[in-house]
Order: C-alpha cells, then structure tokens, then sequence
C-alpha cells in the first residue's frame, strides 16, 4: 500500500524542481517560491539584491522582545551541477520512491545540499506560527546564492552589509552534513578553501625532439610535492582514526582537479597548468601555508594564481557553558541525537557569520544516512526528513527564548 504523500515533502519537493543549479541558477523562481511559502505561513519578508541577480531573502519570525540579538538560520539555494547520463532519476524531479520498509527516498540534486535544511526551517516555522507560539528573540531564516561558488556574490557581500548588520545577528545554525552513523556531527569551525591553479611556461617544438626546459618539467616537481603532501595528510588521518569524513578537518587534504596543457600531440606544450582544491587544516598556520604554495611556485618558475583567498577562518570557540550551545545539545537529546563537535572539513556560509564575531554552528539532524552532497543520485530519506521537523521546531524555540 502507498502512503500518500505528507504535504510538508511536497513542499519540499515542489523546492527540489526549482533548478536553482550552476551556472545558470533559477533564482527568480526561486525567490517566487520562498515568498509564497512566507506568506503562507504568515512570515515577514524581504529581499535584497546586493548584486543584480543574486538575491538574498530574509524570512522574518517576530520575538517578544526585537532589542535582543537575533537568531539566525541560513542555508543556500543553489545546487552544484549533475552529470544527467549518471542519474537513475532526472535531478530536478524530486523523484519519491518508495523503498522495502515501506519508506520513500526523494531523488534530486540539493536535496541533502542543502534544500532540506531549507525546507525543515520553512516546515518549523509553519509549526510554530500554526501553534501561535511567540518566542523573546526575532528568528531570521536567510536563504542565500552561489554557496557553491565561493559567495563571491552571496554570503560574503552579504555578511558585510548594512542589511545584515541591521538583522542585529547573536547567534548562527548553518549547514551541517547527514550523518552517516548514529552520531550527530556539530561544527564551530572549518578548513579553509585554497583553490589554487600553479602555470608553468616552457620551451615548445617538434614532439619527436628532446626540448629542453619544457612547461612539463617545471610544473612536475610541484605535482609531485603536492601528491606526497596528500599522502602523508592521508596516513596521518588514518592514524587518526580511518578515513572518515568527519575526521578530515584535522588534516590538509589535497586533490589535483585540473591539469591543462597541450595542443596536439606532436607539438611540445609552450604551457601547462595544474589546478588542486587543497583544504587547510585550522590546525596550520594559514599565512605559513600559503608562503609555502607560493615559494613552491617561484622555486619551479610556475606563476601561481589563487582563485579565491580566504581570510583566516574564525572559529569563535562556543563552550559547554555558552547558552545557545546548552540549547542545541539539549534540542539534540530531547529528539534523541547524540552530537559530536567536529572541524567541518568542506566550506560553508558560516565562515562569513564568524567572520562578522557571530558564533555559528552548523549541523544537520538527519542520521544514518548515505552521504551524498555532490554525487549522483543524491537522496534523503523521507521518514529522517520528517523526523528532523520538530526537532527544528524545538531548536528555534529553545534558541529564540535565551534570555540576554
Ligand atoms: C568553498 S565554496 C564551495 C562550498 C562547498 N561547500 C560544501 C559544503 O560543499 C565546498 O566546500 O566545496
Ligand atoms: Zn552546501
Ligand atoms: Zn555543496
């Protein structure tokens, strides 16, 4: 027998359709769809366009008391993009299907990141304003672009703003991952992003010739550097303790993503170029690490190009005494969760609220689960969806009513 479908997933997946997916983001659809949720659920709203077509909308549950600072929840829109020929289910969808035990998963890019976060916020609030329930403090819901991409034009503008300032923010819950055991994995700091592309330049001529000093030689002893960098982060992390996701942001991990050069196969290459995502460990010294890349660089005679340069990642230690913290912990076990504080080992948003002195903390109730941000068929399963409302629901009203 199918169940027939709870509303709050076609909610959910009526958010998964919106192809909000690089490089060309449906955004306007999108803002469409979270004001109408808004009005709905009977919320405050606004959106603001710091840069044309990149829009920020701010969802607006009132407090009691709006000179307190406010509660924060932020989640991205966008989705990175699908490789379509691999997708058991078209991405944009939002395929239910039911499975043995009589669940469902729901099939679509975003759904685990981050549009379930998202959508759990709009479910928890239609609860709370349903219940007519009246918190002390303001709860902000931002839903912000181009996560994927770096929030050049999102998060980071943003987090600078007047707009954000006039929020009066005292504490953030952003993104969080799935966890793929019993555990729930809480995060007040990350690595930092270092995207880095390393350009050599040579001698070129005829491929059947031994050219000297060519693009290849130069660029080859940094290949290999950056790969026994990787190896060694590698074993150490499985000193650690395995290779475990959740692990990795106590260790610098390294991936060649790009590599570049070459016009046809008799021509020696005037050029070559290589491009690694490298994830600093909070643990280093971020300034010491970059000098490191670039002495590398000009050690090789390669130009070196950061694509994007993060400044120093803040993680604002939150102790066992904060009050927002004794909050999510006890949101987590009255629901059952069991949370472990972790270095998120990818980006996310909260970077730019810590930058701006906000603690945040990023987490994700869903446990149990394939993980599968960035891969194909990403799903989640419904009855965890489902599961995960009130525990936002508590979550809000327990941050929101923190007396000052
Ligand atoms: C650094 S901007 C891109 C953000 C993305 N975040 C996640 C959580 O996938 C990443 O870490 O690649
Ligand atoms: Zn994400
Ligand atoms: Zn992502």
């Amino acid at each position: 027998m199918t169940i027939s479908e709870p509303a709050s997933v076609t909610r959910f997946r009526d958010y998964v359709k919106i192809e909000t997916v690089h490089p060309t983001p449906d955004y306007a659809k999108c803002t469409e769809f979270l004001i109408a949720q808004a009005e709905e659920i009977g919320l405050g709203h606004q959106v603001v366009e710091l840069v044309k077509g990149k829009p920020v909308v701010i969802l607006k549950l009132e407090g009691s008391d709006p000179s307190l600072p406010a509660i924060l929840l932020n989640s991205h829109t966008d989705v990175v993009p699908v490789y379509r020929e691999k997708w058991d289910y078209d991405p944009f969808a939002a395929t239910r299907v039911e499975v043995e035990n009589g669940d469902h998963r729901i099939y679509g890019r975003g759904t685990q990141d981050m549009k379930v976060t998202g959508s759990l916020y709009l479910e928890a609030f239609r609860q709370i304003k349903a219940s007519g329930k009246k918190f002390l403090r303001n709860v902000y819901s931002t839903f912000v672009p181009d996560e994927e991409i770096y929030s050049i034009e999102g998060m980071m503008p943003f987090s600078k703003s007047q707009e954000f300032k006039d929020l009066n923010i005292g504490f953030g819950i952003d993104e969080g991952g799935p966890s793929i055991n019993e555990n729930t994995y809480y995060f007040t700091s990350e690595r930092t992003t270092c995207p880095v592309t390393f350009t050599a330049h040579g001698n070129t001529g005829h491929g059947s010739q031994f050219i000297e000093g060519t693009a290849i030689e130069k660029l080859l002893p940094i290949i290999n550097e950056l790969m026994l960098l990787r190896e060694t982060q590698l074993s150490k992390l499985k000193k650690i303790g395995g290779i475990m996701l959740f692990n990795q942001g106590q260790v610098t991990s390294v991936n060649l993503t790009m590599l570049e050069g070459g016009k046809q196969p008799n021509v020696v290459p005037a050029t070559f170029s290589a491009t690694f995502d490298i994830r600093i460990t909070p643990l280093l010294d971020l300034a010491e690490f970059y000098k490191y890349l670039e002495d590398l660089a000009e050690k090789n005679e390669c130009d070196i190009e950061f694509h994007y340069r993060d400044e120093p990642n803040k993680s604002l230690k939150i102790t066992e005494t904060n009050p927002f913290m004794v909050e999510i912990k006890s949101a987590c076990s009255k629901h059952g969760l069991n949370p472990v504080e972790m270095v998120m080992p990818a980006a996310t948003d909260a970077r730019f609220v810590r930058q701006a002195g906000i603690q945040a903390v990023g987490i994700n109730p869903m446990i149990n689960h394939k993980l599968l941000a960035h891969d194909h068929n990403e799903y989640i399963i419904e009855s965890e969806y489902i599961k995960s409302i009130p525990f936002y629901t508590d979550l809000i009203e327990r941050l929101a009513s923190v007396p000052n």
